[in-house]
């Protein structure tokens, strides 16, 4: 099996920074909802710059230092809300459901804002948060945003991901919980994934308890996958899939796969 250690998607470079399409504001905000009066106890040095919800690993934010928004290539934008839209089509995100996100560079990311028509998202629709799942920009990020955000944190060259909640998904992490797992054996469709070349592969799709504290689910995530770029992604119990790949277009050929793959494995048990 592969393993994920180059950046190929196209619009983002070797350092994970967008290089083509036509910048598009993502809701600048100034220093979040208080706006930039002076708050007791923060020093120049905490103050962000302009654009920025407030300080954060990206830009410093020193006094005096340039304008700087967060942007999103229209492209990537654009890729990003046709992912959300063909899962929502395939019956994979109803009612709200799933999230869905892009990374910008070495530092922040662009996700769906929560509780939204996952059917019917626009660009204002997105947010940008850094990779502690923090908001740059103005907005609700999704509840999930820590588990994408343990994704960025842990795999360089991984530039998209993708939750969704299909019927498949949630009913065989459901059943499968207590062998930790479900096997993905045998199928031709396997090839969808990147590196497999035969339909004699065997893959396993881990399956964690679901839990509603999302920083504590994201840690334990964290703590038993670790920087394994040997796993396409992972089930919640009850809940969804998370998938990923290196460009917008490998996460959404992934999530097809997987979701296909589970599917044959739900109609199997029948
Ligand atoms: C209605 S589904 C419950 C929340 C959830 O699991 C989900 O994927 C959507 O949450 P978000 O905050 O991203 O809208
Ligand atoms: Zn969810």
């Amino acid at each position: 099996m592969r393993r994920f250690g180059r950046v190929s998607s196209a619009g983002i470079d070797e350092s994970g920074r967008a290089t083509e399409g036509r910048p598009i504001p993502v809701e600048i905000s100034v220093w979040g909802p208080r706006g930039q009066q002076s708050r007791p106890g923060l020093s120049s040095e905490d103050r962000p710059a302009a654009g920025h919800a407030r300080a954060c690993s990206c830009c410093p934010g020193r006094v005096g230092s340039s304008v700087q928004e967060h942007r999103l290539p229209e492209s990537a934008a654009a890729t990003l809300l046709s992912l959300a839209s063909r899962c929502h089509a395939r019956g994979w995100a109803q009612a709200t459901s799933g999230n869905f996100s892009v990374r910008l560079d070495a530092h922040r990311f662009v996700i769906t804002k929560s509780g939204l028509d996952k059917g019917a998202l626009r660009a204002e629709d997105l947010l940008v948060v850094d990779l502690e799942g923090s908001p740059l920009t103005e907005g609700r990020p999704s509840a999930e945003t820590p588990l994408h955000a343990q994704i960025y944190r842990r795999r360089p060259g991984i530039t998209a991901v993708a939750h969704t909640h299909s019927v498949a998904a949630t009913v065989l992490s459901r059943a499968l919980l207590a062998e930790g797992y479900v096997v993905l054996s045998g199928f031709e469709m396997l090839k969808a994934l990147v590196g497999i070349n035969t339909h004699e592969t065997s893959i396993r799709l881990p399956i964690f308890p679901n839990d509603q504290d999302v920083p504590r689910l994201a840690a334990q995530v964290d703590a038993e996958l670790g920087d394994d770029d040997c796993v396409y992604g992972y089930l919640l119990a009850g809940h969804g899939l998370y998938t990923w790949g290196e460009n917008v277009n490998e996460a959404a050929r992934h999530v097809e796969a997987i979701e296909f793959l589970l599917e044959c494995v739900l109609h199997g048990r029948r």
